[in-house]
């Protein structure tokens, strides 16, 4: 049995108590903070950049684990390192020379991330997995939370598990989007060690006890055939 991590999404929470909700994450038993930045190109909605990152930082006790769902990520990963990102996360479909904007990440000390849009199959990763220390999985087309989870993902998921296995890789797979109670258990069975959990958190009745819920769940490890 392997302990997955879970990392509440921020962009779930209530802006106007947002240090209350760093606050309930520090205490709770979740392990990343996940911040997500969007721009209004990449995706079509616009979130919030470096200074609320920074000031998330100022007060948050577990890693910030950051999202960019922005064009040109490249022109800004200094940047959000400065401001406190400990694993930087940038698409696979806008970046023209990924090869160099994963080593541009690592250079800076951070974990470097690579995400998927639901239509981006993983083998299209084949030829980089062993320099990337995380792949997302999009279960939702990003953008927005609240959406409802794309159940493709999870026979990707298990692609994945299986490329990241067959090559030895320490690779880890997190998944975004539409993610709870309802689908966390099958999720870490075909592979996941990271949950992202945004409305499952922040709009659930008792926002601890969901955290302690989704961190309660267990997994065997999935057998590679
Ligand atoms: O990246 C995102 C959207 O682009 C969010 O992190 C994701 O959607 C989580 O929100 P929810 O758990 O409410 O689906």
């Amino acid at each position: 049995m392997n302990q997955h991590l879970l990392a509440p999404s921020i962009l779930a929470a209530d802006f106007t108590k947002l240090g209350e909700a760093i606050q309930l994450v520090n205490e709770s038993e979740a392990d990343w903070i996940h911040v997500d930045i969007m721009d209004g190109r990449f995706v079509p909605n616009i979130s919030f950049g470096m200074m609320v990152t920074e000031t998330v930082k100022s007060i948050a006790e577990k890693p910030l684990d950051v999202h960019l769902m922005i064009v040109e990520p490249e022109k800004y990963i200094e940047t959000f390192r400065k401001a406190g990102a400990d694993t930087i996360t940038v698409h696979y479909e806008a970046c023209p020379h990924l090869h160099r904007t994963v080593q541009q990440i690592k250079d800076t000390g951070a974990r470097a991330g690579v995400a998927l849009n639901p239509h981006t199959p993983v083998h299209l990763l084949e030829d980089l997995i062993e320099d990337i220390d995380m792949v997302l999985i999009m279960s939702v087309n990003p953008g927005f939370g609240g959406q409802k989870f794309i159940y493709h993902s999870i026979p990707k998921i298990q692609k994945l598990k299986d490329m990241i296995t067959v090559r030895n890789t320490s690779t880890l797979i997190e998944v975004d989007g539409g993610v709870g109670l309802q689908n966390a258990e099958k999720l870490l069975q075909a592979g996941t060690d990271v949950l992202v959990a945004g409305s499952s958190v922040f709009r659930a009745k008792d926002p601890r006890q969901a955290i302690t819920q989704l961190k309660g769940i267990e997994r065997e490890p999935r057998h590679f055939v």
